[in-house]
């Protein structure tokens, strides 16, 4: 998106696309940030290819403006944004070597024979292939494919490599490597990443910020355990992995947050002002919430009967109804479980007051 070997820095100001009456992206504004890495999350048509088709220069917005280091970009050209970019199905040319693959964006860029030896060697290194260097696309496995898709797309040290669920061809352990290998890369090269995937816990694993889509629209934007344990609204706390909802009545200001009555009981919880008021749904993760025998004064807690549990090897999944009819599952060592489901069934459900987040109710 600018010289090579600079990382950019890139703002989106109110994107907006539309193909023909249906809005597939809306008012979108996004800062990101130099080197950083990126992930556009969300469920299929949540519009996040399309977003980083506006990126790489392919979608032209109808609305919005595009930034690259402070030039407004919006109408340049793909080939004059020299994006990286490895996308589903941006394939490797299959009559190429996978020296030649890799060196072909230095020759379209005149760079001296020289000059391409040395980077293509050092690209090769880089990404495992030693050894590969004169082998065709169809005589490499999908995770060398892979790797060579990589090296391509970084090889002329382009300031954003733009990533469309690269790997999901893959299978897992290969998809696991291939996610260590693309954050290694991205720590050695220092390049801005964007990535798009609908995989959260691949979002989580590797990214620096995490900007979660849906219906067109960016809900949030943070570092993994930002978005994860302070989600902005039910759909993002859903979409994240499992939560349990609890409703709370009476929600006024507290120090550090706001406090409510749940199950009839006072608890104190995370949120953000703005969501301070009357009723709402106060969201724990499982893995959050203990069982004990009761909850201390002053103490989150709520009275709940477990009925059915799940091994899972090294947890035990434990489902459980509140008096007020509230499902909750909770993840406990496997032992508590037992207990649990031994003693008349009946126990307390208790939580760390910061691991409780209040969501508007009804939520997104
Ligand atoms: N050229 C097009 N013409 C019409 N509709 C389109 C076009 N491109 C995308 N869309 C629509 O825009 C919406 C967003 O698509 P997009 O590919 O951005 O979603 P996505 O979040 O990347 O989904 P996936 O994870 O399935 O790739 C979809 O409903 C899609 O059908």
């Amino acid at each position: 998106m600018q010289q090579p070997g600079r990382a950019a820095e890139i703002k989106a100001n109110g994107i907006g696309k539309s193909f023909g009456s249906f809005r597939a992206l809306d008012n979108l504004t996004l800062d990101i940030g130099r080197g950083e890495f990126l992930t556009l999350l969300g469920p299929s048509g949540s519009g996040k290819t399309t977003f980083l088709m506006i990126l790489a220069g392919f979608v032209q917005p109808s609305e919005g403006r595009l930034f690259s280091d402070g030039v407004d970009i919006t109408q340049r050209p793909a080939e004059q944004r020299a994006a990286g970019m490895v996308f589903q199905g941006y394939a490797l040319f299959p009559h190429m070597s996978v020296e030649q693959n890799i060196a072909f964006p230095l020759k379209v860029r005149k760079k001296t024979a020289t000059e391409i030896r040395q980077r293509v060697g050092e690209m090769v290194e880089r990404v495992g292939l030693k050894g590969h260097e004169k082998k065709l696309p169809a005589q490499l496995s999908g995770g060398q494919q892979q790797r060579v898709a990589l090296a391509r797309a970084l090889v002329f040290e382009p300031g954003v490599l733009l990533l469309d669920e690269p790997f999901s061809a893959l299978d897992k352990s290969l998809r696991g490597q291939m996610q260590a290998e693309m954050k290694r890369l991205h720590q050695e090269t220092g390049t801005t990443f964007v990535f798009v995937t609908h995989d959260q816990s691949e979002a989580l694993a590797l990214s620096s910020r995490v900007a979660i889509f849906n219906h067109g629209k960016l809900l949030q934007v943070g570092a993994p355990d930002e978005v994860y344990d302070r989600p902005a609204n039910r759909f993002v706390a859903e979409f994240l992995g499992e939560i349990n909802m609890l409703p709370v009545k009476g929600v006024k200001p507290a120090d550090n947050g706001a406090i409510g009555l749940c199950e009839d009981r006072a608890v104190n919880m995370r949120c953000k002002a703005e969501t301070v008021k009357g009723d709402a749904l106060l969201a724990i993760r499982p893995e959050h919430m203990s069982i004990a025998r009761e909850a201390a004064v002053g103490e989150n807690g709520i009275a709940a009967t477990a009925i059915a549990s799940t091994y899972l090897g090294a947890a035990t999944r434990l489902d459980l109804t509140t008096r007020q009819g509230s499902k909750v599952t909770v993840s406990v060592p496997n032992e508590v479980a037992a207990a649990a489901l031994s003693k008349g069934n009946s126990v307390w459900l208790t939580w760390p007051a910061e691991k409780g987040f209040l969501l508007p109710d009804g939520g997104q």
